[in-house]
This record gives structure tokens, C-alpha cells and sequence, in this order.
């Protein structure tokens, strides 16, 4: 693929009216790498010294009511058309994410997992049905706002990594901070210190053909980081890895949710996943076959199903099991906020030590 396919390729989930000024102001934007002193790792650059929190994105940033989901589709169908032929890959769905959860879409081969990653990443808009971010309907946004909210709002992981070739990793983690980082020193910083709590400081300058599997993951987690955004949304994160180096992956983002109480998202067909749920959302055929809501590294399904998006039910926002989910989970997996982002200057790096613990990753 050329350089312009992979920058179209990325317009949606970037900024498209700056990305292409940014690639080309790339070189300068991370051609020095002077200021990257021992000093500087150690300084977490999220930390906002005047209000005593870790900064986060502007979205992120705007008062969120946790009784409101920062997810919510209602009755929602995607239907796409093949000529005179249409088909639903999506049927009625109902689904309300809250934030601190952390979230597995779990279906077989066609079932519309990626259809709904799509619609719940804002990437995509549904044929019917409401698809609301932060209690906007993302339907009546253009594509520049939307391009906005999804970028401060939404860190993506894709199974095939989706960085771009040309760039290097340094310059793969700038990118989302082109639109919300107009310091570029502070983003320089902040791409610096990501890729030291990926354990890829000494990566930076790598391009992407020249890391493994596992280490291409971490450029798209840390990339997926860079604005600090309140979601993180993976679509088969660990698909092309080992298991050992999906397991390290998979502790990450496990990590990202109970230190820094990120909402995680992730899509899959490996039922193994679902051990760090918090709620596990089975779909098959374009529809909801049940909702299971776990306590994190169950060994089994203990949980009784939700039935809330059954057949019968499913064209109805359903809103009668939320508060259960909803208090289990203010309680269950509120972050530790001793080690939470918000309350320490520090990300991760003191308390991931399985980071630095994984030498044969490298
Ligand atoms: N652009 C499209 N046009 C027509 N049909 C589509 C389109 N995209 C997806 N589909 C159909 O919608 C259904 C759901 O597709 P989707 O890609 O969401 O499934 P999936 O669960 O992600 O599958 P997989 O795990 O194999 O990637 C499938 O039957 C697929 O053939």
C-alpha cells in the first residue's frame, strides 16, 4: 500500500482536515530527540501540576455524569445494501456501556462484531437506531465532529496494528496529539514517556517492519494512549500474536482499567478474553443472545445471563438491569485510586512491573 492509501486509511479514525499537514511537518515534529533525558521519562507529562490531576483529553476532560453511559445504542441496525439486496448485520440492538468497565463483544465469525465496533467507535453510522458518545447522537454530528470526539474520546487497537509503515514508532505515537497536543515539546514528552511504559523507549526511532508482533501491539496501545482518552476500544487486539506475548497485551490493558480506570472495550471470538471482563456481551447473527456480568478472573460463567436484550425485548431500550451493572461496578472495579491516574505522577511505570518483566519480548 502507498503512503496516501495509508493515510486515507487512517483519516477515519484521525482528524482528517490536519492529518496530511502533520505528516509532512512529521520529520520536525520528532526529528530531535535532545530533551529525552532519564529526567524526562521519569516525569509523567499527563500530570496537571495546577489542579493536582492527570490531564486528559477535551472531551475527557468535560464533567462526566456516571449514571449516564458513555456508550449507549438504542435499537440500533446496520443494514447494508448489495445492489437490490440488503442485509442486517445488526437487529435491534440495545447495549449501554459505562464508564470503568471493561467490556468483551464476544461472537463467532460474522455475527457483527465488527459492525459494532464500528458504530461504537463512531467510525460507522447506524441505518436506524441511535448510537449516542457522551450523550451525543453521533448521527446528527458532520464528519469533522465527529472526527473530533472520537479522537479525544476513543483510543483504538486494531488487530493488524494499523501503524503507519513510513513512520517511525515515535512519530506513530504523535499522531493523535497532532489534534490535541499544540505543544509540541509536551508531545514529545508525552510520545516519550508512553513508549517508556510499553517498555519501547529504545524503539523509537524503529520503524514498524522492524518490531515483532508483540512490540507493533505496543506502539498501537501506547499510540491509542496519547491523548489519554476515557475509552480504549480493541478489536481482536491479540489476534495476531502468541498467546504469551496476548496474555502480556491483555495484562496491559487489564492494568489500564484497574490502576487508571479506563474503559475497556474489546471485540474478539476467543472466549478466552472474557476473564477481564466486568460484562461479557454475546452476539450472534447481528443480535444480543445474552448479557453475563463477571467478577474479573472468574474461572467460570457464575453469573445468572442478562436478559435484558433478548428477542423480546430488543427493540426496546431496556434500562431495568442497568443499576445493578452499574453499582457493581462503582464498587468492583472503581480504579484503586491510590494508584490511579488522576492522583499520582506517575502512569504506570512503577506500577507495571510486568512491563519491564518481559525481556523476551523484545
Ligand atoms: N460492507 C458490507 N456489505 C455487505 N455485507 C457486509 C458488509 N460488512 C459486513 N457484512 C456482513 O455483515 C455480517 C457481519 O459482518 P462483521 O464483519 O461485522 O462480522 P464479524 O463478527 O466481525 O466477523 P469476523 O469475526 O469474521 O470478522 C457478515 O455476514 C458480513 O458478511
Amino acid at each position: 500500500m502507498t503512503l496516501t492509501g495509508i493515510i486515507d486509511s487512517l483519516k477515519t479514525i484521525l482528524n482528517p482536515s490536519k492529518i496530511i499537514n502533520s505528516l509532512e511537518e512529521a520529520a520536525s515534529f520528532t526529528g530531535s530527540s535532545e530533551s529525552d533525558s532519564e529526567e524526562d521519562l521519569k516525569i509523567n507529562p499527563y500530570f496537571d501540576s495546577e489542579n493536582g490531576a492527570t490531564s486528559s483529553s477535551k472531551a475527557a476532560r468535560i464533567s462526566q455524569n456516571k449514571d449516564e453511559p458513555l456508550i449507549k445504542l438504542t435499537n440500533v441496525w446496520k443494514i447494508y445494501q448489495m445492489g437490490e439486496v440488503e442485509f442486517a448485520a445488526l437487529k435491534g440492538i440495545n447495549l449501554e456501556i459505562y464508564e470503568g468497565e471493561f467490556l468483551i463483544i464476544l461472537g463467532p465469525s460474522g455475527s457483527g462484531k465488527s459492525t459494532m465496533m464500528n458504530l461504537l467507535g463512531c467510525l460507522d453510522i447506524p441505518s436506524k437506531g441511535t448510537v449516542c458518545l457522551n450523550s451525543k447522537d453521533i448521527s446528527e454530528l458532520d464528519e469533522s465532529e465527529l472526527a473530533i470526539i472520537r479522537g479525544q474520546m476513543i483510543g483504538f487497537i486494531f488487530q493488524s496494528f494499523n501503524l503507519l509503515s513510513t513512520l517511525s514508532t515515535e512519530e506513530n505515537v504523535l499522531l493523535p496529539m497532532e489534534f490535541q497536543e499544540d505543544d509540541r515539546q509536551m508531545a514529545r514528552q508525552k510520545a516519550s514517556y508512553l513508549l517508556d511504559i510499553v517498555g519501547l523507549s529504545n524503539k523509537k526511532g524503529n520503524l514498524p517492519s522492524q518490531l515483532s508482533g508483540g512490540q507493533k501491539q505496543r506502539v498501537a496501545i501506547a499510540r491509542s494512549l496519547a491523548v489519554n482518552p476515557p475509552i480504549i476500544l480493541a478489536d481482536e487486539p491479540t489476534g495476531n500474536l502468541d498467546s504469551k506475548t496476548g496474555d502480556y497485551i491483555l495484562d496491559f490493558l487489564d492494568g489500564l482499567h484497574q490502576r487508571d480506570g479506563k474503559t475497556i472495550i474489546i471485540v474478539t471470538h476467543d472466549i478466552e478474553l472474557v476473564r477481564y471482563a466486568t460484562r461479557v456481551v454475546y452476539i450472534r447473527d447481528g443480535e444480543i443472545e445474552k448479557i453475563e456480568t463477571r467478577s474479573k478472573n472468574e474461572p467460570d460463567m457464575k453469573n445468572e445471563p442478562d436478559t435484558k436484550n433478548e428477542p423480546d425485548t430488543k427493540n426496546e431500550p431496556d434500562t431495568k438491569n442497568e443499576p445493578d451493572t452499574k453499582n457493581e461496578l462503582d464498587t468492583k472495579n472503581e480504579p484503586n485510586t491510590k494508584n490511579e491516574l488522576d492522583t499520582k505522577n506517575e502512569l504506570n511505570t512503577e506500577n507495571e512491573p510486568s512491563i519491564k518483566k518481559e525481556p523476551d519480548l523484545e
